[in-house]
């Protein structure tokens, strides 16, 4: 990895925070290039992050071993059929944009080794997840190249089969939206409750950052934390309790339902 070059196709919020997680990995600044058409973007990220930032995406790639795709998915088949011209056969294409498939990419650039990964958000603070899949033509070394990619920014998880991406979607993707509902929800039932909305407000926010910590460095898992926190015939019952018979896991289960076929579907809407 220390010598792999590497292309950013946009220079937007994910792939500045990527960007920013391989320089403070010691990356060198001359082993990442990036385009975008915006020339305030390109202004800002070679400035905040010593890289050379171009308008023009086929001088980009020129080079690199690694070319990553960042723009927006709806940008995905224009951006690709402008730059197949320009690719080697051995660069390796990886793609953080949700819902664009291996096989509209294969259509629109050609044969190249792919790998589509799912971040997430929290890359922003280097606190992400990413779901990784690769195609069956890209070598261990390149499998390694993305991995070390997205592992500046979080976690890199592989999966086997592209299709589980639509999962990773649902689960880790759209997932800190989650989080942030629930501490909506807790922050207006602790206003209704009497609470002052700024004390409701850091009581939420802390317990959720408290249980997160709690709940990623234990060595028991979540149902056990939870239990611990349970005494019998208390609080933290009489509400486990309502949630339940409110069908809680059910109501989980069927939004990340509606999310990973909102995802299949997209994947099928974008890719023509
Ligand atoms: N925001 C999220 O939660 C997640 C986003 N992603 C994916 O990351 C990708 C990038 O998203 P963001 O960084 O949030 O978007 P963004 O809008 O911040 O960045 C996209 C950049 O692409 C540039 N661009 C537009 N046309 C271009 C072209 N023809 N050539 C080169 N660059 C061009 C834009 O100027 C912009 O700076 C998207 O495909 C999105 O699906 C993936 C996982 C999570
Ligand atoms: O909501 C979306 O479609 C994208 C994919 C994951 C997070 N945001």
């Amino acid at each position: 990895m220390s010598k792999t070059r590497i292309a950013f196709i946009g220079a937007g919020n994910m792939a500045a925070s990527l960007i920013g997680g391989m320089r403070a990995q010691g990356v060198d600044a001359e082993l990442i290039r990036a385009s975008d058409p915006g020339a305030e973007t390109r202004e800002r990220v070679a400035k905040e992050h010593g890289i050379k930032v171009v308008a023009d995406n086929a001088e980009a790639v020129e080079g690199a071993d690694v070319v990553l795709l960042a723009v927006k998915p709806q940008m995905m088949k224009s951006v690709c059929e402008a730059l197949k011209p320009a690719l080697k056969p051995h660069q390796l294409i990886v793609s953080i944009a949700a819902g664009i498939t291996c096989a509209s990419m294969r259509a629109w650039l050609g044969e190249q080794p792919l790998v589509r990964c799912m971040p997430n958000t929290p890359a922003l603070l280097r606190q992400g997840v990413s779901g990784l899949y690769a195609t069956a033509d890209v070598t261990p070394d390149q499998r390694e190249q993305a991995e070390t990619l997205l592992s500046a920014v979080g976690i890199a998880l592989w999966v086997d089969e592209e299709a589980h991406i639509d999962a990773v979607t649902a689960v880790s993707g759209s997932g800190p939206a989650y989080f942030f509902l629930l501490i909506e929800a807790m922050t207006a039932a602790g206003v209704k409750l009497g609470l002052p909305a700024d004390v409701a407000s850091k009581l939420t926010l802390q317990t959720a950052l408290g249980a997160a910590l709690m709940a990623t460095g234990s060595d028991v898992d979540a149902a056990e934390l939870r239990r611990r926190v349970t005494s019998p015939a208390g609080t933290t019952e009489a509400a486990i309790k309502s949630f339940q018979a409110d069908g809680f896991e059910a109501i989980v289960e069927k939004a990340l339902g509606a999310a990973a076929h909102r995802s299949a579907e997209l994947a099928e809407q974008l890719g023509k």
